[in-house]
């Protein structure tokens, strides 16, 4: 299971990176335009930031087929070999990850909030399919159990694609789906920071930590007693 970052500051990114097993970085429009930066700047510096053999998910702004395509083309020019494209999942987005995913290129399809929106974007050609979990739950459904019916989708059929699950708002919806064991997860620095946010774990390090130093002699540190 692969596991990203859904952000776009570089900062937080370097920081992320730091300190949890990162595979890449998801970004979408209104993650770039929070940042305030020109966009195509911004998602070179990721780029560099992370380094080429980091997945970088990148997505497109139209809605008809042809600009999504050149779009598309354009950001994996710029951005290299793990670059993929996110495209949105409807009837025009569809055609155009069928034709995209023929040249090679690689789709995240985006904006799914029903399996059968993911079927479709499986069918045509997608490598990842992004249900928005909290989204889908703030409609009033269950964006588990949708991430569940298209992990199903994909495996009764078959399909060379894997979940991208994406828009997370806490570390029980990250679990379950952890537990389930989908493709990939994206998640925003706040729901990383809660992952590992116990004050048991601090206090038991800590413990560990005051025993063990009664045991240096003047002027040791713990690398000359281990
Ligand atoms: O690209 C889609 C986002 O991952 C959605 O996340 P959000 O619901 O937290 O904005």
């Amino acid at each position: 299971m692969k596991l990203l970052i859904d952000h776009a500051n570089l900062t937080d990114i370097k920081g992320l990176i730091e300190l949890f097993p990162i595979d890449g970085v998801t970004t979408n429009p209104t993650i770039l335009a929070k940042e305030g930066e020109n966009p195509k700047e911004r998602l070179i510096s990721i780029r560099k930031l992370i380094g080429p053999d980091m997945d970088l998910h990148c997505q497109v702004v139209a809605t008809k087929k042809e600009e999504m395509m050149a779009q598309a083309r354009k950001l994996v020019d710029m951005l290299g070999k793990n670059t993929y494209i996110k495209i949105p999942s409807s009837g025009e987005g569809f055609k155009a990850m069928e034709e995209l995913a023929k040249e090679g290129i690689k789709i995240t399809a985006t904006g799914i909030y029903s399996p059968l929106q993911g079927f479709l974007a499986a069918k045509a050609g997608a490598k990842y399919l992004a249900p928005y979990v909290n989204r889908i739950d703030n409609l009033g459904y269950d964006g588990l159990a949708v991430t569940k019916k298209i992990q199903n989708i994909i495996e009764a059929n078959d399909f060379g694609t894997e979940i991208l699950a994406a828009s997370f708002k806490n570390s029980n919806q990250v679990l379950d789906l952890v537990e389930r064991g989908v493709g990939a997860l994206t998640l925003g620095p706040d729901v990383f920071s809660g992952l590992v946010n116990d004050r048991n774990v601090d206090f038991a390090i800590g413990n560990f930590e005051d025993d063990f130093r009664s045991l240096l002699e003047e002027g040791q540190t713990f690398l000359d007693i281990l």
